[in-house]
């Protein structure tokens, strides 16, 4: 793909609907060239032949299933590949309502595979490029039940828990060598998420937030230099108190000696 906006491209996965089809408006409107990944082509197409009219920008479709190792390794060639690429907004992903003894752990397996398994790879496809120009920002679609674990489907709770741990991570690892690393909490959003996952009714619940309005509050948050983005949590200040408590823990774990309440000799 030739380059030709100083923006450079945006790798945005699960493009095809929901969340990921915004970011693909909003970032093509902020003058970044497209890639979309998802499985439904025809999707893809329709979405990016809108965009190509609107904004004039480059968009490229590239159909892949990221439950797969073949699908994830094709979305990883093209990122080696293409030194054009400044973005990855890693979105795509599924969740469930079932419980853990009502869910097929087949389905629990692909479902690590597509919210753990491709996030993760498809970062470390970008990364390297990234450090070497120091620059490039990679955001990962968390979702507040990663802190509210037990809502939900549990594995998909967890799997989000490691979104939100890889991003402390990454921004520890990253963050000074010039990559920006955004890790995004979406609470409940009306999309066709909650049909896949099983309750098709929270999609128009008085808790549910519109995807335009999710997606342009995290890129608010990513323009105000924000590591963690919770556009539905009012009180922003609790997660800073949070964040603090949980940073201050860390030193206090180091001790060679169990704690006295377990009374090891
Ligand atoms: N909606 C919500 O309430 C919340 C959503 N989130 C997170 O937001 C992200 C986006 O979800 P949302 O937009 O709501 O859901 P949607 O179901 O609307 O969109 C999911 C996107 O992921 C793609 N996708 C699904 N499975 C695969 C696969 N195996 N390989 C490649 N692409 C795939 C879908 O495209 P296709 O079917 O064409 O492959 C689609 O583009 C997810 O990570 C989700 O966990 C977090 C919190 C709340
Ligand atoms: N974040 C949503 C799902 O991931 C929810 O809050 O239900």
């Amino acid at each position: 793909m030739t380059n030709t906006s100083p923006k450079g491209v945006a790798l945005i996965t699960g493009a095809s609907t929901g969340i990921g089809a915004i970011y693909a408006d909003r970032l093509a409107k902020r003058g970044y060239d497209l890639i979309l990944v998802a499985r439904n082509k025809d999707r893809l197409d329709t979405l990016a032949a809108r965009l190509r009219l609107e904004t004039g920008r480059q968009i490229t479709t590239l159909q892949a299933d990221l439950s797969d190792k073949a699908g994830i390794a094709k979305v990883e060639a093209v990122i080696h590949k293409d030194p054009s690429i400044t973005m990855l907004v890693n979105n795509a992903g599924v969740g469930s309502v079932a419980s853990i003894l009502q869910a097929n752990v087949d389905k629990m397996e692909a479902m690590i595979e597509l919210n753990i398994t491709a996030l993760t790879r498809l970062t470390y496809a970008a990364a390297p490029a990234f450090v070497e120009r120091g620059a490039g920002t990679i955001i990962n679609i968390s979702s507040v039940v990663g802190i509210a674990v037990e809502a939900l489907n549990g594995v998909y709770s967890a799997s989000k828990s490691y979104v939100l741990s890889f991003g402390h991570s990454l921004q520890k690892d990253l963050a000074e060598k010039g990559v920006r690393v955004q890790t995004v909490l979406p609470g409940a959003t009306a999309t066709e998420f909650w049909d896949v996952a099983g309750y098709a009714p929270q999609k128009s619940s008085e808790i549910t937030m519109r995807a335009e309005d999710l997606v342009d509050a995290a890129l608010a948050g990513l323009d105000a230099g924000e590591t963690v983005t919770i556009p539905g949590l009012h009180e922003g200040e609790a997660w800073t108190r949070w964040e603090q408590e949980r940073r201050d823990l860390a030193p206090k774990f180091r001790n060679p000696k169990p704690a006295a309440r377990y009374h090891v000799a």
